[in-house]
């Protein structure tokens, strides 16, 4: 088939940016087209912007924390606005790398919103353009809810956008995102509520964290509102809920799920089909229901994380452009973690899964406070626990929170991903004193 290109990728996030780099690596030409900021959520208003604000929340609780260990530190201020410009400084310098890094590879780039024609053809800017295969990696955006007054609130895309440090704000959504930002404005010095619908924050996490958690953030002065649904904003910023009224805030923000960008993408006329809330459907291979379209990433409404979307692309193209005919990403095992303060780390099976799944399974835990807390006024909980299955004790779940989780559960995926037992773990010499020794020597 003569078309222009090998490869269209319709959003040049993590994902289609991967499945296009790797396709060119293999000598194909491939075209990708984004309608806002390329480097797309991850970059933009996502993981690097906000793990930039971890980082500054941690360097506030550290000055804090100081004098527990003798300094006589006095925080004189804090500049949200250099703040602010240093972390979109550094944004830029990404974005502006990725558009070089293109050139080089030869791929070409077109400013504007793709849309399906027909199977083999995009348009974009009023031009249209083949290709033999098409990649449709147009993530999610940030869900606002259809009540009277949700407009009063911002969502986490307006928050990277803000010029000031709210000064009491309400967080509504009790996942990662509200996590997040809860804690991140909590440590800088805002007065934060968090609103959450369920009886516990982070669904889907291991009950332990999910106590733990409540219990940190609260007692670090983050005030929780459990089984809140919200009903109605008002213009004042009051929030009207099933459990009363909730006023003075300066910001709300909406942390409340994401929804696929499908609308207009021409999914219709070129045939394919996408779930009841327009995330399209793939196989194994990230082929949809049209042989030669493929879509990957957050808009297939999988795993929503970057390093997921990444490997999707690079493997299809793999495949597609390398004789590895079986190459797919499995998604079973991946690690993900919470930039909480302490962040949250986990990987399989949480206690309650595998009790549904295994008829022998066998728990491990442990908690305690960390000694990197031990002579601080306001501290930390740390908490482990290994979830094992079967006779040989096969390690199926692993869950931390605490200092250091974020870097410590990489390694101790890898080895679960592999089919890791407890003896093995228990074979392991542990490096002391560390949290991650406790994950080789719990009884
Ligand atoms: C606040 C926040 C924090 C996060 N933190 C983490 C983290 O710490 N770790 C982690 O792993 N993940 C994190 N994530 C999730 C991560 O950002 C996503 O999983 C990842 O960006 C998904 O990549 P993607 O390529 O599927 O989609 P995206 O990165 O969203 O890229 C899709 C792109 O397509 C563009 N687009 C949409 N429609 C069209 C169209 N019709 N034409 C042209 N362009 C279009 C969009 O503008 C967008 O740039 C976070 C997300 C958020 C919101
Ligand atoms: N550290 C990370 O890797 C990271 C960070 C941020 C986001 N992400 C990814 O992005 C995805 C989206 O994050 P998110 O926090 O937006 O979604 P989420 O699904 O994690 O959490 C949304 C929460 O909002 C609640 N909710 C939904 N509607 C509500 C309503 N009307 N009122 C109150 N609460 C409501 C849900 O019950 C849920 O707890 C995550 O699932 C994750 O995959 C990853």
């Amino acid at each position: 088939m003569n078309t222009d290109y090998d490869m269209i990728a319709i959003g040049a996030g993590s994902g289609g940016l991967s499945a296009v780099e790797r396709a060119a690596e293999y000598g194909r030409k491939c075209l990708i087209i984004e309608v806002k900021i390329i480097g797309g959520t991850c970059v933009n208003v996502g993981c690097v912007p906000k793990k930039v604000m971890w980082f500054a929340a941690n360097t506030g609780s550290i000055i804090k924390n100081a004098k527990g260990f003798g300094f006589e530190v006095e925080q004189k201020g804090f500049s949200w606005k250099k703040l602010k410009v240093g972390r979109d400084n550094y944004i830029k310098s990404i974005t502006n790398w990725y558009d070089s890094y293109l050139q080089k590879l030869g791929i070409d780039y077109i400013h504007g919103f793709g849309q399906l024609v027909d199977k083999n053809i995009v348009s974009v800017n009023g031009k249209e353009y083949t290709a033999e295969y098409i990649i449709l990696s147009s993530g999610e955006e940030p869900a606002v809810p259809h009540i009277e007054g949700s407009e009063y609130g911002i969502t986490s895309d307006n928050f990277f956008a803000l010029e000031a440090l709210p000064k009491k704000v309400a967080v509504i959504g009790g996942g990662y995102i509200g996590v997040e930002l809860a804690g991140v404005l909590n440590a800088l010095g805002s007065e934060v509520t968090l609103f959450c619908r369920a009886d516990k924050l982070l669904r889907g996490f291991d009950s332990m964290i999910q106590n733990t958690l409540d219990k940190d953030y609260s007692s670090h002065g983050i005030t929780i509102h459990h089984n809140t649904q919200i009903d109605k904003v008002s213009k004042n910023k009051t929030l009207f809920t099933n459990q009363g009224a909730f006023t003075g805030f300066d910001t709300i923000i909406w942390a409340v799920g994401r929804n696929p960008m499908t609308q207009h993408l021409g999914l219709k006329v070129a045939g394919v089909k996408c779930d009841q809330k327009g995330f399209i459907q793939t196989d194994k291979f990230q082929t949809t229901n049209v042989d030669n379209i493929f879509a990957l990433g957050d808009v297939t409404g999988r795993t929503s994380l970057t390093p997921v979307a990444i490997a999707a692309g690079r493997r299809l193209s793999d495949r597609l452009y390398n004789n590895m005919t079986d190459r797919h990403l499995d998604y079973n095992n991946i690690a993900t973690v919470v930039f909480s303060h302490p962040p949250i780390g986990m990987v399989g099976l949480t206690e309650a899964q595998a009790n549904e799944k295994f008829d022998k399974i066998k728990i491990y835990k442990s908690e305690f406070t960390p000694m990197a807390d031990a002579l601080l006024e306001h501290k930390t909980t740390t908490a482990l626990k290994l979830v094992c299955a079967g006779d040989n004790e096969k390690v199926i779940g692993c869950h931390i929170m605490g200092h250091g989780a974020d870097e410590i559960l990489q390694g101790f995926a890898m080895a679960i991903k592999m089919g890791v037992t407890k003896k093995q773990f228990d074979d392991t010499i542990a490096i002391h004193p560390t949290i991650s020794e406790e994950l080789v020597t719990m009884r």
